[in-house]
């Protein structure tokens, strides 16, 4: 089968005075073109890093190494023809706030699909702003990113990362930023576009109940290593490792999982029917 990400022992170290730290270590990956691929894990656990790394985006006084990274069966050699496009956590930090909405797509258009006319561009910014769910897209255009919500930057920026025509997404924390309701529904995006489009995703996420509702295959690091990894039922039903067990645990404390709602994002918030009785209900 014909793998879109293979990398191979991942190593990652930083110098603080003479001591030199590794941040992460020995990290491997493969993911067939098409699947979904959470990585999850406490903070500071190395799953940025990871990725970043696959972006070539990591800061300068951090030294990588790996035996193999490729792909789509390639080895990556030209960052510029990257195949993969990054969404990360904080939508207001990646959108520049004296510019409008149709600048920023409009940029990477121009970077992307050069020498298109005007008009085949308005038509490609609409369309893009239609299939991540902004209603009303030539009025949007116009307007700046403080006059969007949370959620609606978030879609955004995937808009922005779906002009560049990837292949592979990688999402980096989405929805961290973002209340439940609106969590589930960007999530439900994500899904709905890897589906539609076809595309391989890697999203990072602290969230076990992102993971669950969204991910194939999951990979548990802790401190800089993968302590775990397997399908989503293996990682879901049949924990082993006690660290994947503990963050399971704390997960569904959190009310954010339980056994039975492995197929479903997380739950929303409490709703009263009485006076005395509040339900939980069920995003979609
Ligand atoms: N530029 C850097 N220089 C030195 N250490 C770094 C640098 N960037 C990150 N680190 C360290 O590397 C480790 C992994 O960081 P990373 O951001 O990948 O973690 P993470 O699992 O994504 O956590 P979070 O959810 O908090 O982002 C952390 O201990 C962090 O402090």
């Amino acid at each position: 089968m014909m793998m879109s990400i293979q990398l191979e022992n991942l190593t990652l170290q930083t110098q603080r005075g003479k001591v030199i730290e590794t941040l992460v270590k020995d990290v491997s990956l493969s993911l067939p073109r098409g699947k979904i691929l959470g990585i999850v894990g406490e903070s500071g656990s190395g799953k940025s890093l990871t990725v970043k790394s696959m972006m070539g985006i990591v800061p300068k006084e951090v030294r990588v190494a790996y035996d193999r990274l490729e792909l789509e069966g390639k080895p990556l050699l030209d960052y510029d023809r990257l195949p993969m496009a990054m969404i990360f956590q904080d939508p207001m930090t990646s959108l520049n706030p004296l510019r409008k909405i149709g600048y920023h797509l409009e940029e990477i258009i121009d970077r992307f699909s050069p020498g298109l006319s005007a008009g085949e561009r308005m038509e490609k910014m609409i369309d893009m702003l239609n299939k991540v769910g902004i209603s009303n897209p030539e009025q949007r255009l116009n307007q700046y990113p403080f006059e969007f919500s949370g959620g609606m930057r978030q879609r955004i920026l995937i808009a922005m990362a779906l002009l560049a025509e990837p292949r592979i997404l990688i999402a980096d924390e989405p929805t961290t930023a973002l209340d439940v309701t609106i969590q589930a529904q960007i999530l439900a995006l994500i899904k709905g576009l890897q589906e539609s489009l076809g595309l391989t995703v890697i999203i990072v996420s602290h969230d076990f109940g992102v993971i669950a509702g969204l991910c194939d295959q999951v990979m548990v690091m802790r401190s800089g290593q993968v302590v775990e990894e397997g399908t989503v039922e293996d990682i879901f039903t049949n924990p082993l490792h006690p660290y994947t067990q503990e963050l399971l645990r704390a997960a569904r404390l959190d009310g954010k999982w339980g056994p039975q709602s492995l197929s479903v994002y997380p739950s929303g918030p409490l709703v009263a029917v009485s006076e005395t009785h509040s339900v939980r209900k069920e995003l979609e």
